[in-house]
């Protein structure tokens, strides 16, 4: 299957397209979704910061309009990119999850941080460039690991102070410097639940806007110890059997992917697909 959105580095001297804009309260949307007639969008009254060419979608050329500020366009609203996974299109919601991660990063390097000097965008490539000391910006990405650990019939799930009320999800975190994924994986279980665990699986990987993260799934075996929870970054964690459990995180997510596979197993149903 081909797909429908692909990146690519556009000359924004080019006319014609879609484009997206986003400010800080998120993509502006109307009743037919958040992809305008790009030079429809650009006779609006909207303070651009800068434009760039991120890709095709069917085919199309799209164009994001990052913005200073927001401003009012008429029978147009501004929503958040969460708002566009929970509920719309999937396609347009990676399209929109990775404007905003090149929005975001190209915004926070237009200085040097070596030398302080405004940065320009290198032609054809996705990089912030500093001529005096030809220092070159890629995109920001974060690896993260995530996992399920599973003792017989039941997954332990955790929740943080930040996420929505009951909602409980598999581990995970960043990996620090000089940290294999095994080693981040071990370590963030342990600081977040003193758990050990064993058997370490790879289920796949989903890039996650929230806010530059590859998310890298595994499911691992119980090894030993009792939940003890992380202060002030774990509010609570338990072992759910998989006959019974809590509201989960959203659909699309890889975490819940790596409950809904493992509860097929048990339960000897039909295994679900990782969304792209
Ligand atoms: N797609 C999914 O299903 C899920 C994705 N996630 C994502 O996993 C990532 C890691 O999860 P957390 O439990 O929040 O991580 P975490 O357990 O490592 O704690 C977050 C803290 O780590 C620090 N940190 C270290 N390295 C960082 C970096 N490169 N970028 C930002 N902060 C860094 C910050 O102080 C931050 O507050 C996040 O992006 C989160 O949104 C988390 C759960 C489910
Ligand atoms: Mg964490
Ligand atoms: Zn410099």
């Amino acid at each position: 299957m081909t797909s429908r959105w692909t990146t690519a580095v556009l000359d924004t001297d080019h006319p014609g397209g879609w484009a997206v804009a986003r400010s800080p309260e998120g993509f502006l949307f109307d009743d037919n979704g958040a992809l305008f007639p790009r030079e429809w969008l650009k006779r609006q009254d909207l303070s651009i910061l800068a434009e760039h060419g991120i890709g095709h979608l069917d085919g199309e050329p799209v164009y994001l309009l990052e913005l200073h500020s927001v401003s009012e366009v008429p029978g147009c609203n501004w929503k958040g990119l969460r708002a566009f996974m929970l509920d719309g299109d999937h396609t347009v919601y990676k399209v929109l999850g990775y404007a905003a991660q090149i929005g975001t990063w190209a915004r926070e390097h237009r200085f040097c941080g070596n030398c302080g000097q405004a940065m320009t965008q290198v032609p054809r490539e996705r990089a912030m460039h500093c001529q005096p000391c030809e220092l070159r910006n890629y995109p920001r990405i974060s690896p993260s690991m995530i996992v399920l650990v599973t003792r017989g019939d039941e997954v332990l799930l955790a929740r943080s102070p930040r996420f929505v009320t009951g909602v409980y999800s598999t581990l995970a975190g960043f990996a620090e410097p000089g940290e294999s994924a095994e080693d981040c994986l071990i370590r963030e279980v342990r600081e977040e639940v003193q758990i050990e665990v064993k058997n370490i699986q790879y289920m796949g990987s989903q890039c996650w806007p929230f806010p530059h993260s590859m998310m890298l799934g595994f499911h691992a075996e119980y090894a030993g110890g009792e939940i003890v929870c992380q202060e002030d970054e774990i509010e609570d964690a338990q072992w759910f059997n998989v006959h019974d459990l809590p509201p989960l995180p959203a659909s699309k997510s890889i975490a819940r992917y790596l409950i809904d596979v493992y509860v097929a197993r048990r339960l000897g149903h039909a295994e679900p697909v990782l969304p792209g």
